[in-house]
């Protein structure tokens, strides 16, 4: 057993009781004779199809796109002569139980020959359901039976339903549309390379891919990116493949700007906005996403793909990566839920049921803008070509779509396709054609195909689980050839018998069409010492690789994807890849990913001199247009670690006790107290005289992060202003509130704004509030802010479960414990040393992860200067040294508070800007971008907070 075959074993632990190999488990477990039969009822005639219909459908070369974790691989099948014969004058009918029969047989030896364990099948005409059904076993380890309900992951489809949904966003919004610049939607900075993009793009550049920017999709699964970071970071040094708008080039990383566009005009998430607008109206309701509650839904088919030929049950955790590609991937559903999307895409868009009201045209212009038109043609080169001449929303093209279609004249090459992004429409060669529009999509372990007859108004889905690639794509076509052509009352062409041998046929060929980036064989030696490779290579769109020597072998890593072996070639400089352990080496060492035969090349691009070390090294497996070219970078970064940094001012600091000593001769201290104990309790009481509540959580709110209060339930609100002791909020973002009412169930007191001691209140005015929420009954504290990243490795939009905090202004004598203490609160030398509870911390990383924050929570410790002025740039590296990794104005007095009184506290911050730490840069800090970012990953923390208010036992 090869060490890549026991680590499968051990990390595929839920798959230890799959059988040996595919053909014992597709034959003991995958397809049970009727495992859900249909009966007379599961069908219905097919309405009103065209009964003069006789027709010849050829396939003939056709581009597509393949698409979800594996990338967008544009892949050229030559199907010849696909054809399907439709019987002359039939009459529209239900299938005899004969038929059904036939199509079983139909499906179940297509399933075996492609090694299916679980399909799903669903046929209509026009509004009626022709035929559901599950075949095989959705999971072999509770040997659950398939189901029309049973959930499949649809991976690229999700870009139809983020298309529709941004449709009937849009047609609610008077002033945007389709072609507003993101910018102006979003609010927000978009960074893109190339001249004008950034200012330009917008949602039917995203929708119709049309940017022209290489997908960087791999970025999402192996580095854990997160949006902000994205943003900011990562798209800017995406690789141009085109000109702007020149052309349709697979993206599906961009789709993530689509989904905080949604967010930006729907006021919610877009997993909310796509429930409430689209499936719920649709009545999809098995509807779950990949990475988030698919993996609870007791519907859902296991996936499973054949890993060293052995079939092994893909975890949940190689979908960890969908968040950032949500929008464009991450949509399971079932055949009875495609149903519904079948019938209103065959509608137009327009459709009334007797179980869902929808129409999402109130303005055909929008909806056109969801079938963003492109060109499916013949070779990618010339649908190139075609798209520039191509109006993106050419209304002909849609109109030819959803209207009946003649067919084409004999001989006509025309092929029309539109695009949101990959469905496609083409009118084929041969006469007596019709319309179809296809869309794909896969994940790993799964695949699903609709294709739909518009001008017949019906169509079919399939979805299974199982490898992907050639095969997986015969096996989809062919069912669902099949199925529309017994719809329509043909005579296949193709039968059971026949069918494995065509899938074989349509398999080979495309391995022979698919371009092999290099053929190079290996070879024992490489021409030069491993070490010459060794080092970390960067690249700032896609992150680090790391390239080290073990013993006699090269190992490469790159992020969660793993550790890579890599073997010279028979080619200088260019060695063959391998994945091999790592968390999710599994999703591109699978081996329908493993024949595309991934290599990987080293060089000195100026001289390809031996005596030089390589400087780039290239790696094309990865899904992009462009393979990228990492360059030898001399340090290896540390994420959450701290780098040693070079700080100019801070070589001149003797020692940091130092300065602080020197800061503390500056301190003010005051010696009076500004409440007494019956100050505060008067304040405590009279507030709780106003609410039947008595909390035992107290909430602060930071800049920006108030909404929370609009979550909690039969509240009432108390201005600061009328709570006479209280110090009043001065700063924009801070509402100056007091809520008192209940979340998630549980009462709790929330702070809609605080003060600071940079508005001129005294430190220990600060610690009122805390000390009147002890007095009114609180015994835990959440404390939230805003804060600045110290840490290189934060990107804005993080979040920060606080671990512990670095009191800078009380180093300079500003401490809301300064003064005569008072017993009753606490004694006056408290502890510190666990400040932050670390019970709420672990249940918030538990908490967190469940969510899917996993990507952007961190865990870091804050400082706290007085401010108001944001940190000069040596001030930033200072506290970059001292430990910090997040920085702002608040939240210390409260903590310190809220611990001398005995009060369990949680923290968290919400990175809202990273600081400056270069002398040059011309980035400034600004309260506007603090409040911006507050608003945009508010309601992640609000969604954590109240989590963790309903997960508490109090
Ligand atoms: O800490 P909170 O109140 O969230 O606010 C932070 O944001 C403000 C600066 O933009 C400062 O007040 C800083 O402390
Ligand atoms: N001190 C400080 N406070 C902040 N609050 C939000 N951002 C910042 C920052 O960069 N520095």
């Amino acid at each position: 057993m090869s060490e890549a075959q026991r680590s499968a074993q051990s990390i595929f632990a839920p798959a230890q009781g799959l059988a040996n190999d595919w053909l014992e488990f597709f034959n003991a477990r995958a397809v049970q004779p009727a495992a859900a039969a249909a009966t007379e009822d599961d069908v219905r005639g097919p309405g009103q199809l065209d009964n003069s219909l006789h027709s010849v459908l050829t396939i003939t070369t056709m581009t597509l796109a393949t698409s979800g974790a594996k990338g967008a691989a544009m892949v050229t099948l030559l199907l010849v002569a696909m054809t399907v014969v439709c019987v002359p004058g039939a009459q529209p009918r239900s299938f005899t139980q004969t038929e059904i029969a036939q199509l079983d047989r139909f499906v179940m030896e297509v399933m075996r020959c492609a090694r299916i364990p679980a399909l799903s099948l669903s046929l209509v005409s026009d509004d009626d359901v022709v035929y559901e059904k599950g075949y095989g076993t959705a999971n072999p380890t509770t040997r659950t039976p398939t189901t029309k309900d049973t959930v499949f992951c649809l991976g690229s489809f999700t870009q139809s339903f983020t298309s529709v949904l941004l449709a009937d966003l849009l047609s609610r919004n008077e002033n945007k549309t389709f072609e507003t610049p993101l910018r102006d939607i979003m609010g927000s900075r978009i960074h893109l390379p190339g001249h004008y993009r950034a200012d330009l793009v917008n949602l039917k550049d995203i929708l119709s891919m049309r940017t022209g920017l290489s997908n960087m999709d791999i970025i999402a699964t192996a580095v854990g990116v997160n949006r902000y970071r994205l943003m900011e970071q990562n798209l800017r040094f995406a690789p141009e493949v085109t000109s702007f708008r020149e052309s349709y080039v697979f993206n599906e990383i961009l789709f993530s700007l689509v989904e905080e566009a949604a967010r930006a005009l729907g006021g919610n998430t877009w997993y909310r906005l796509l429930r409430q607008h689209v499936f719920n109206r649709l009545g999809m309701e098995n509807v779950a996403f990949v990475h988030m509650d698919a993996k609870e839904n007791n519907k859902l088919a296991s996936p499973v793909h054949s890993l060293n030929g052995k079939p092994v049950q893909v975890p949940m955790d190689a979908y960890k990566g969908q968040e950032l590609v949500a929008a464009a991937s991450s949509v399971c559903a079932s055949a009875s839920d495609m149903t519904r999307w079948m019938q209103f895409i065959l509608s137009g868009g327009k459709k009334d049921d007797s179980q869902a009201k929808y129409s999402l045209t109130k303005d055909p212009e929008h909806f056109a803008g969801h079938l963003a038109p492109r060109d499916a043609s013949t070779t990618r080169r010339e649908e190139i070509m075609r798209v520039r001449r191509l109006q993106v929303m050419r209304r002909d093209v849609l109109q030819n779509t959803f209207q009946p279609v003649q067919p084409r004249p004999r001989g006509s090459t025309r092929l029309t396709g539109f695009s949101q992004p990959d469905i496609q429409v083409s009118y084929t060669r041969e006469s007596n054609r019709y319309a179809f529009v296809s869309q794909e999509g896969s994940l790993p372990g799964y695949e699903s195909l609709i294709t739909l007859l518009v001008d017949r108004k019906a169509g079919v889905f399939t979805a299974f689980t199982g490898d992907g690639g050639a095969r997986a794509y015969a096996a989809k076509t062919l069912i669902n050839t099949f199925a529309l052509d017994m719809l329509l009352q043909g005579n296949p062409w193709v039968d059971s018998t026949s069918v494995c041998h065509v899938m074989d046929t349509m398999t080979d060929m495309t391995r022979r069409s698919e371009p092999h980036p290099t053929r190079v064989s290996a070879m024992s030696e490489p021409i030069r010492p491993l070490e010459d490779y060794e080092g970390t290579y960067r690249h700032y769109g896609y992150g680090d690789v790391f390239i080290r020597r073990n013993g006699s072998e090269l190992h490469l890593e790159y992020g969660e994807l793993g550790r890579y072996i890599l073997t010279p070639s028979s080619r200088n400089d260019t060695f063959i890849i391998q994945a091999n352990s790592g968390p999710l080496w599994y999703t591109t060492n699978a081996d329908e990913y493993r024949s595309k035969g991934p290599y990987l090349a080293f060089f000195d691009n100026r001289y390809n001199d031996p005596e030089r070390r390589p400087e780039t090294v290239t790696i094309p497996f990865f899904s992009s247009d462009i393979a990228p070219v990492f360059s030898k970078h001399p340090v290896r970064p540390v994420e959450s670690e701290q780098e040693d940094v070079e700080c100019d001012a801070c070589a001149n600091f003797i020692s940091v006790p130092l300065i602080l000593t020197a800061a503390m001769s500056t301190m003010v201290v005051s010696l009076r107290n500004h409440c007494t104990y019956d100050d505060l309790k008067k304040a405590a009481d009279s507030i709780l005289s106003k609410t039947k509540y008595r909390p035992k959580i107290g909430i602060i709110c930071g800049s920006g992060l108030g909404h929370l209060g609009e979550l909690v339930e039969d509240r009432i609100a108390i201005p600061y202003k009328d709570i006479p002791i209280f110090p009043i909020s001065t700063v924009p973002g801070h509402e100056g509130k007091l809520i008192i009412g209940t979340l998630e169930g549980k009462a709790v007191v929330l702070m809609q704004g605080r003060s600071h001691t940079y508005e001129g209140y005294p430190t220990q005015k600060i610690a009122v509030p805390v000390r009147t929420m002890k007095l009114m009954g609180v015994e835990i504290l959440f404390v939230t802010n805003a804060a600045g990243g110290i840490n290189p490795g934060y990107a804005v939009g993080d979040l920060m479960i606080i671990k512990d905090h670095i009191n800078i202004a009380g180093f300079a004598g500003i401490n809301p414990l300064i003064g005569p203490n008072d017993d009753r609160f606490g004694v006056r030398f408290p502890p510190m040393s666990n400040a932050y509870d670390i019970e709420l911390r672990n249940l918030a990383k538990k908490l967190g992860k469940e969510m899917g924050f996993e990507s952007f929570l961190r865990e870091g410790v804050y400082s706290m200067l007085v401010g108001p002025n944001f940190e000069t740039v040596s001030e930033c590296l200072l506290l970059r040294k001292l430990g910090s990794d997040a920085t702002g104005m608040s939240t210390v007095p409260e903590v310190l508070t809220a611990k001398h009184a005995g009060m369990r506290v949680f923290g968290m911050s919400l990175i809202t800007n990273k600081v400056v730490s270069e002398y040059d840069s011309e980035v400034m800090a600004s309260h506007e971008e603090v409040l911006e970012t507050g608003k945009k990953r508010s309601e992640d923390l609000q969604a954590l907070v109240s989590a963790m208010v309903k997960n508490l036992k109090v």
